[in-house]
């Protein structure tokens, strides 16, 4: 026996990854995920140690113990008995079961995550029952070896900001599709953008590798720039090539999913409070409003009130992503739900509330905090820090963020916060949805600010207003652009710094007087190369006798830009008194890259 893979051993040892883990770090080897490889001795004291281990426990054998569990990941734990030593709060949250991860494909247009959606819910999806309408709910449940897998169903790119947006904020685990043919393009950045910004782990899913022209290398080589570094590059980047067409690589890929899911460890409690996400929201000509909602906490049931925004309703009849009519839905279920009275926006979070009254008076305390909330923002009169942002000598960029979702404005936050540094600071004095209003713009021109405008553009008669004041706003489609734009912004804000490079040298040969340009030194050069307006320095034996600049370069008759080491030249650095045998030294000021 040669290397084994840390999750390989697991598997055959009947223990979880997580657990694999903790005890490889008991014995201080180092990883870089579930998938890299440990020596054979390691694998040997793994074992003993778990062997010591179920010893301990009573003589029960601990592997099998762990492989029931595995077998049962949602059986709720018996509590510990007679073991005073655990800890009361893991106790509790080790019986929490276990629920399934919620996955979100994202990826550049026609790089295949419909393809590849589409080939996991024909594979993965159990036949639907007859008679059932199916339809597009914006989620599906996938039933793989490794248990329940939710996919958040992402549709066509036109409505690409949203729906990211929502899968960052809804999904555990984020797959960025990238063909292998095409490799990274500006949504494939932005898909990781939002994926970093969410902080969801990411899957690399490598597609359409049956193409002949497929470059799987080159798309792992491109990621390294990114700082996204593959595993097989010494990384911890997963990347697993897949082919939406023939379906090679997709149970890889949901292996990868589930051993994510595993050390994500998630859970939930079917029997706390609800709470969910709205997935999608439509109104259907015959059944009315329909929405799509994300269980992530406690169960659904039929006819339970719930309130979105300042909307409620009451559930009157729920079915399953594949159209079955249900009763009750727990965590990690989307479930589509007829009883709204105004469509829900994707992304919106959904309470439950008792009975109606209980819902009412929800949905009217938000109002109230909403109204409070304008109202101060229209009276309130700036302080000087937000005018200016953080006082100090930290340089500050003011942005005025305006988004289409919620989610985007969160994803952009999530990334602007991270491009902050000791010198620079980042002040989003004022981050909304929608389009940026007259109100934004005098905020702008007062504080100095940006007005940055993700997927919304301003009106005409705001564009005039900000004209008038001086205030730019920029509008972008794509994130990694804005982002662009920040750093522009920042390079803006950073004090320039100027570091002097040598250029060259050249000895002084002789000397020719010129009637209107003073004395010209005829020169050799011997190093480097010179160029006219470089600073010049002018040496005799080893003292510094002048300082100045190159005013003129020629090559015999002609002006030159630049004369190179072994060249004779004439140099005018505008003094007189230069001299036979003096050293010429060039050297220009260059701003040095700041990060
Ligand atoms: N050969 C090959 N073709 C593929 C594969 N996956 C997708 N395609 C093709 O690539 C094209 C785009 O695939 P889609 O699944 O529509 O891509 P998408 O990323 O969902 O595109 P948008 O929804 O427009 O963003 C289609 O013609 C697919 O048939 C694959 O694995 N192999």
């Amino acid at each position: 026996m040669s290397k084994v893979r840390i999750y390989t051993l697991a598997k055959d040892l009947g223990v979880e990854n997580a657990k694999m883990l903790e005890l490889l770090d008991g014995l201080g080897v180092s990883y870089k995920s579930v998938s890299s490889t440990i020596e054979e001795e390691t694998v040997e004291l793994i074992k003993e140690m778990l062997a010591e281990e179920a010893a301990q426990e009573g003589g029960a054998a601990a592997p099998q113990t762990a492989a029931t569990q595995a077998a049962t990941p949602d059986a709720e734990q018996d509590a510990p008995t007679g073991t005073p030593a655990a800890a009361p709060a893991q106790a509790d949250v080790s019986e929490v079961p276990h629920r399934a991860p919620v996955v979100t494909i994202m990826g550049h247009v026609d790089h295949g995550k419909t393809s590849l959606l589409d080939y996991i819910r024909k594979t993965k999806v159990a036949a639907k029952e007859a008679g059932g309408i199916t339809q597009h709910v914006g989620a599906f449940e996938a039933q793989t070896s490794k248990g329940k897998i939710v996919f958040i169903d992402t549709p066509g790119h036109e409505a690409f900001t949203t729906i990211r947006a929502r899968g960052a904020n809804v999904a555990d685990i984020a797959i960025i599709v990238i063909a292998a043919d095409d490799s990274l393009m500006p949504q494939t950045r932005e898909a990781i953008a939002h994926a970093q910004a969410a902080n969801v782990p990411m899957l690399i899913a490598i597609n359409k590798v049956d193409l002949p022209q497929a470059d799987p290398d080159r798309v792992k080589t491109d990621l390294t720039q990114l700082n996204l570094v593959p595993e097989e590059y010494g990384g911890d980047l997963v990347v697993v090539p897949v082919s939406a067409k023939t379906g090679e690589g997709v149970e890889d890929l949901l292996e990868y999913i589930s051993l994510t899911a595993e050390l994500e460890d998630l859970r939930a409690d079917p029997k706390g409070t609800f709470g969910g996400v709205i997935i999608e929201g439509k109104v259907d000509k015959q059944a009315g409003v329909l929405a799509t909602v994300m269980v992530q906490e406690g169960t659904l049931h039929v006819s339970d009130f719930l309130v979105v925004g300042e909307s409620y309703g009451k559930i009157k009849a729920m079915t399953d992503s594949n159209g079955n009519r249900i009763k009750e839905a727990g965590p990690s279920t989307p479930v589509q739900v007829l009883g709204f009275s105004e469509v829900p926006s994707s992304g919106e979070k959904v309470q439950s509330a008792r009975n109606e009254h209980a819902a009412r008076e929800i949905v009217a305390q938000r109002a109230d905090e909403r109204r409070d909330a304008e109202n101060a923002r229209v009276q309130r009169r700036l302080t000087l820090e937000e005018m200016m942002g953080p006082l100090g000598s930290v340089r500050t960029v003011n942005l005025i963020l305006r988004a289409d979702t919620q989610g985007s404005v969160e994803a952009i936050q999530g990334i602007l916060a991270r491009k902050e540094s000791d010198d620079v600071k980042i002040n989003v004095m004022l981050a909304g949805i929608g389009a940026p209003t007259e109100g934004d713009v005098l905020l702008a021109s007062t504080a100095e600010a940006t007005i940055l405008c993700f997927s919304v553009t301003a009106s005409g008669g705001v564009k005039k207003v900000a004209e008038g004041k001086g205030v730019d706003i920029k509008s972008f489609r794509i994130i990694y652009e804005l982002i662009d734009e920040v750093d522009r912004l920042i390079k803006g804000n950073v004090e320039p710094v100027f570091e002097e490079k040598y250029l060259g040298r050249a000895e002084v040969r002789m000397l020719i007087k010129h009637p209107k340009s003073g004395t010209i030194a005829g020169s050799y050069v011997t190093d480097g190369s010179l160029k006219r307006n470089a600073k010049a320095k002018v040496t005799r034996g080893k003292q510094v006798v002048y300082e100045g600049t190159i005013v003129g370069l020629k090559r015999f008759k002609d002006d030159v830009r630049e004369v190179q080491t072994g060249y004779e030249c004439g140099i005018n650095v505008d003094w007189n008194d230069v001299m036979e045998g003096d050293i010429i030294e060039a050297s220009e000021m260059v701003e040095v890259e700041q990060n």
